[in-house]
């Protein structure tokens, strides 16, 4: 689903990426840590289509992201680390205009499904996005990736600055939507995070995955100890 070839990315002489191969399947949370200046944006960035590769490819559904950047927008769901959203218009109205930008009409009671499925409060629907909190936007930011129907769900940080309840539902919300065959790309900081929610854990330094580890064969201290080494 998810697929870099020898993805690299130099910006002059400095490689921000270096060759990486990787293959995130349809049901599968990848995640990526490293220290700030790894490459984990860049390679997000490199799916999102934001960014060119100076070698390899990167692709989606066997698309390549540089080849056909408007064709792997349907497939992909992106959750930055801050949402963007219209902070004048409501939850409500956030998720049923981007629901429209990706051609999905729905009636206001599924877009509060939606929303409800996302873990947002119904009181909140109909407040402006202003007074949200960070999680509270980044349900709806879910919440569109599934109205979307997106097969792919890349996050970059999402639970940084998130309270740990948040976080915690936050956790539940990506693996139910990988238990329904979404594949996602998590960059994040939180080991613990990773450990918990993670099938594969990769470990960046320097531009370079250093390290894939299956999550169920480790534990969090032992992650953290090999993180630590690695790093
Ligand atoms: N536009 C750019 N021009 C030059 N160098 C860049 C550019 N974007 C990223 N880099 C460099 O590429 C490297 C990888 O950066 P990247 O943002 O991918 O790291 P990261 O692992 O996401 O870090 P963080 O945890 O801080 O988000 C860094 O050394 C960064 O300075």
């Amino acid at each position: 689903m998810l697929e870099a070839k020898n993805l690299t990315k130099r910006y002059g002489s400095h490689t921000a990426l270096n060759k990486l191969n990787l293959s995130i399947q349809p049901g599968e949370i990848f995640a990526l840590l490293g220290q700030n200046g790894a490459g984990k944006t860049t390679t997000i960035n490199l799916f999102l289509g934001f960014i060119e590769p100076t070698e390899g490819s990167a692709s989606i559904n066997g698309i390549s992201v540089a080849e056909n950047p408007q064709e792997i927008k349907k497939y992909l769901a992106y959750i930055p680390e801050t949402v963007m959203l219209y902070p004048n218009l409501t939850g409500l109205e956030n998720l049923e205009y981007f629901s429209s930008l990706a051609g999905f009409d729905y009636s206001k009671k599924e877009l509060g499904g939606l929303l409800t499925t996302a873990g947002l409060q119904a009181q909140a629907f109909d407040q402006r996005l202003a007074g949200y909190s960070k999680g509270m936007r980044q349900k709806v930011g879910i919440a569109i990736a599934v109205a979307k129907k997106a097969k792919v769900l890349l996050l970059d940080e999402p639970t940084s600055g998130l309270d740990p309840k948040a976080s915690n539902e936050f956790s539940q919300i990506i693996q139910s939507l990988a238990a329904n065959g979404t594949a996602i790309l998590m960059a994040t900081h939180d080991i613990f995070r990773a450990k918990e929610v993670a099938s594969r854990i990769g470990i960046m330094k320097e531009g370079n995955l250093e390290s894939v580890i299956d999550a169920s064969m480790i534990s969090a201290n032992e992650l953290e100890s090999l993180y630590l080494k690695t790093v």
